[in-house]
């Protein structure tokens, strides 16, 4: 069942169309990956899903309703955004900030209660921030601040999750752990990603954005294929079932007409 949708999305910023009629789904549980090269429009998109932006043309649902007569209050009890560029909680604690996502929940200059408190202890230590929580917000590590927004989401208790580039200060085993806690989380998951490989192994479906449109959609097996990542990213790839996770592994050979990572000769039993 659908739970978020574009239908039809146009969207223009400084005089230029950023999004051309976009249609993706998100369906109740799942994992849809956003992917796309530099510019192809991922954030518009997602801020546009969010409700944070009205398209000029076309509609975004979410649970059917069109998301322009929903109250915003009422979008935040339901749907929580994670942003790449982390707020600012310059004077908060990580307590204080997490605290936050549970503001959709309370009455203004309410105290928190025991149901606040909880959503508070579960998000911190889903995401590994319990140690961290009397500490300033300003003192925090990138990956942290990213681990701290993610809590937020997460204390917010919504039904459907925006994430853009959630991993994008991790280092390798938070990013690991980050996806492996999205998939696991029963919520709906709409996340943009740069790393084909962890897209394609932590994705249900994935959506992939060329210019402001949908350039492929659907099974990770049937979207990341060597002609889609040419002709969208430029860049010449093999892709393999990974005989590890059986699922689709990228492996880039090079880009044309740019500077080329090096490439080991393979031993001949290869
Ligand atoms: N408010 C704006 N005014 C003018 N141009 C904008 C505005 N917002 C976005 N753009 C342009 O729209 C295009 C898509 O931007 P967007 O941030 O959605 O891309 P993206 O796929 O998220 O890129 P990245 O991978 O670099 O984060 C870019 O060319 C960007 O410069």
């Amino acid at each position: 069942m659908t739970v978020l949708a574009a239908n039809g999305l146009a969207w223009s910023a400084g005089g230029v169309r950023i999004l051309d009629g976009v249609d993706v789904a998100a369906h109740r549980g799942e994992v849809l990956g956003v992917l796309g090269p530099n510019g192809a429009g991922k954030t518009s998109l997602l801020r546009l899903l969010a409700g944070l932006r009205r398209p000029d043309r076309g509609t975004v649902t979410l649970d059917g309703q069109p998301m322009h007569v929903l109250p915003r209050r009422a979008i935040a009890q339901r749907l929580a955004i994670v942003e790449q560029a982390p707020e600012a909680h310059t004077d908060l604690t990580v307590s204080d900030a997490v605290a936050l996502g549970r503001t959709p929940h309370r009455r203004r200059f309410a105290p928190l209660r025991a149901a606040d408190h909880a959503a508070i202890d579960r998000a911190l230590d889903l995401t590994g921030m319990s140690p961290y929580r009397t500490r300033s917000w300003r003192t925090l590590s990138g990956g942290e601040q990213q681990r701290t927004q993610l809590a937020r989401a997460l204390a917010q208790e919504p039904a459907v999750i925006v994430l853009d580039e959630p991993t994008n200060h991790l280092d390798i085993r938070y990013q690991l752990d980050v996806l492996a806690l999205l998939r696991r989380l029963e919520m709906t998951v709409v996340t943009a990603l740069h790393d084909l490989n962890l897209a394609a192994r932590f994705c249900d479906r994935l959506a992939v954005l060329d210019g402001g449109r949908v350039a492929a959609a659907g099974d990770p097996d049937a979207v990341l294929t060597r002609a889609l990542i040419r002709d969208v990213y430029g860049v010449d790839a093999v892709v393999e079932t990974s005989p590890h996770t059986g699922m689709p592994a990228v492996t880039y050979l090079g880009a044309p007409a740019r500077a080329e990572g090096r490439v080991r000769p393979l031993p001949p039993s290869v």
